[in-house]
């Protein structure tokens, strides 16, 4: 399968039909139990009907892809921890012991580990798919993170993963990432894509007290100040990351094959923010999966219009979220594919007495 250029990815990708919509609810409605008593359950069991018409959904594999990268406005003290630990926990994802292999383990989805952009050289692994563009992005605050070029290379190596993947039997695309002060360039991006006023984008990522905080949002304030870019590939580049670039082409990726892509928490959120902005119909593949826990999740669901599915008080990204409610899609297909219709069931009752 020939790789697809940039403008003809974004190009590819078409919404669902609409047209659809009103069958589907009322296949849903007319199943085994009391209309909507199976709540928003009922309503991504019509999402996937929409997403896989006209075929039944399927959702036996799913994989979430961990991208990882580091950033250059890590220099600035935003996080605190160490660049170092994106790296680390690269090494303990391999090794099957990150948050993520747990709890991906516990629902039934892959793991693969995507090198975007790690700061320092990792030693190779079988299932380490190195994807590196750079040791680290640029520090946003003296200049842009990525060029334009790094940005679109990013967005179509994931993409084409993505699609190869779902050329290769995947059903459900789950995306998270891994990368040091990565909270304050999706802080950046949800600020100029909501938009959103910057302080309510800003929040205390892996554990700043108020005044790291206030720091955070000083240091975001001046790599703000220094773009007025609202183009969305642009304001990607001015302040994004490799991983969050990766992690925007793998959900164009998935909607371009047709496939829901869980969307995790705050980080991989700005990435979906970035694909629905580049192309809007984006939005009928994403399944925002939970609520996470920092400051700036509420708003840029607001701007996304999306109301999450799960609200565990969850902020560590990788995909911990993203994967949880994986079940949640396969109960839903579910729904849709093997449950009675109340009818039936009521005749069967008639005939049986
Ligand atoms: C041990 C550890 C494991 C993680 N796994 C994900 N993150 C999360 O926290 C980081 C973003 O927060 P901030 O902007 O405050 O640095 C990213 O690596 C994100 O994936 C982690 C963070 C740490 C410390
Ligand atoms: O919600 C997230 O994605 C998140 C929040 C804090 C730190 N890392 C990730």
């Amino acid at each position: 399968m020939p790789s697809l250029s940039y403008d003809l990815l974004l190009q590819s990708i078409t919404p669902v039909d609409r047209s659809r919509e009103a069958a589907l609810r009322s296949r849903v409605d007319g199943k085994a139990k009391p209309v909507g008593s199976l709540g928003r359950l009922e309503d991504l069991a019509v999402q996937l009907g929409l997403i896989w018409q006209p075929a039944p959904p399927r959702t036996g594999r799913a994989a979430v892809f961990m991208f990882a990268g580091d950033h250059g406005i890590a220099a600035e003290n935003v996080s605190p921890f160490p660049a170092s630990v994106t790296a680390l926990m690269v090494a303990a994802c391999l090794n099957g012991t990150a948050g993520i292999n747990l709890l991906a383990q516990a629902a039934g989805a892959e793991v693969v580990v995507v090198d975007a952009g790690v700061n320092g050289d990792l030693p190779p692994h079988p299932e380490l798919i190195n994807c590196k563009i750079r040791h680290g992005s640029r520090n946003s605050v003296v200049e842009p993170a990525l060029t334009l070029a790094e940005a679109r290379q990013a967005i179509t190596v994931a993409a084409e993963m993505v699609r190869r993947a779902i050329d290769d039997g995947l059903d459900i695309v789950a995306i998270g990432e891994v990368g040091i002060s990565n909270t304050t360039a999706a802080a950046l991006l949800a600020h100029r894509l909501g938009p959103a006023p910057l302080a309510d984008c800003v929040g205390p990522g892996t554990g700043l007290d108020a005044a790291g905080v206030a720091h955070k949002l000083a240091v975001a304030g001046r790599a703000a100040a220094r773009s007025a870019a609202t183009a969305p590939l642009d304001v990607l580049a001015e302040f994004g990351g490799y991983e969050i670039a990766m992690m925007c082409g793998a959900i164009l990726g998935a909607a371009s094959k047709r496939r829901p892509v869980m969307i995790d928490g705050f980080i991989a959120g700005s990435a979906a923010l970035v694909a629905i902005r580049l192309v809007p119909a984006v939005r009928d593949y994403c399944v925002f999966s939970h609520r996470s826990a920092e400051r700036g999740h509420g708003q840029m669901l607001r701007s996304l219009d999306a109301e999450p599915y799960l609200d565990l008080g969850l902020r560590l990204g990788e995909g911990t979220g993203a994967v949880l409610a994986v079940p949640l899609v396969r109960a839903a297909a579910g729904i849709l594919n093997g449950m009675a219709d109340l009818a039936d069931v009521l005749t069967a009752s008639e005939a049986a007495s």
